[in-house]
């Protein structure tokens, strides 16, 4: 279980880019965080992925608290979390199959498994017939799919994404999120920024939504949510001589 206990968050002396963040993931959980840009999302990932402390508040991973760890605990605690950056971060001298197998080899996982699992996975993300290239070659889409099997091959106890599909066309987008939903189906707690409403409302998981550094969680998922606040309107533009009427015509 990940918690946040009214956490703040700045870069060097600049003002609060989030303020009072507090939710709980719980292990195995799905949320999508959105928000509009510059609202803080890259910033609250950066949080969990454990590049960025906190300037206040507590942050708790499986009941540690973070700034209680030693120089030894934190890297250990990284290798457990897959991170697909907005910018890949991909190695440029590494072919498309060694950067997905980076993290297999980083485990010590034997030179057959790490074959079968990578040709497995870029076969999924459809570049099969890509897997000796290198990324400067690439298109973005492309190294948007390769950042993202990197990010899942080794089956991470949080999987972070941030804008994971901003890349690739609507079919795609929905492959790979089908991807997120079967490995947090093993049990990965997953937190995936997007700013595709479609994308979001597709599996109707519960949402943070952050605005300019606030955040409100969204239990319902923002489908739902986003009905409420209609109905909300609906009910206020009507106003109460409206509303009345009608009760009276009922
Ligand atoms: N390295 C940095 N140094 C100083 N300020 C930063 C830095 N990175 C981000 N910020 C500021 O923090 C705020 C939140 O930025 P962040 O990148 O977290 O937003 P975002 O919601 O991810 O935006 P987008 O959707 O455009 O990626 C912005 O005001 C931004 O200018």
């Amino acid at each position: 279980m990940i918690r946040f206990e009214n956490v703040g968050m700045r870069y060097g002396l600049g003002a609060e880019v989030l303020r009072d963040i507090s939710f709980t993931l719980e292990d195995g959980s799905f949320h999508f965080l959105v928000g509009p840009s510059g609202a803080g999302k890259t910033s609250l990932l950066k949080l969990l992925y454990l590049a960025h402390r906190p300037s206040r508040g507590l942050i708790h991973f499986s009941g540690r608290d973070l700034s209680l760890l030693t120089r030894d605990e934190l890297p250990r605690l990284r290798r457990r979390i897959g991170v697909v950056f907005q910018d890949f971060r991909l190695f440029d001298h590494l072919s498309a199959f060694d950067n997905v197998a980076l993290p297999l080899r980083i485990q010590g996982a034997r030179r057959e498994q790490i074959a079968e699992h990578v040709e497995e996975l870029l076969t999924w993300v459809g570049l099969e017939d890509r897997m000796n290239a290198r990324p400067p070659t690439l298109s973005g889409g492309e190294k948007q799919r390769i950042a993202i099997a990197r990010a899942v091959i080794a089956k991470p106890d949080l999987l972070v994404a941030d804008e994971p599909t901003g890349n690739v066309d609507p079919t795609m987008a929905r492959r790979l999120l089908h991807l997120f939903v079967e490995l947090n189906k093993l049990g990965t707690t997953t937190v995936v920024a997007s700013h595709d409403e479609q994308l979001v409302r597709t599996i109707g998981a519960p949402v943070l939504q952050l605005d300019r550094g606030g955040l409100t969680y969204l239990p319902k998922g923002l489908a739902r949510t986003m009905a409420d606040a209609s109905a909300t309107r609906n009910a206020q533009t009507e106003g109460p001589q409206n509303r009345s009427s009608g009760h009276q015509g009922s």
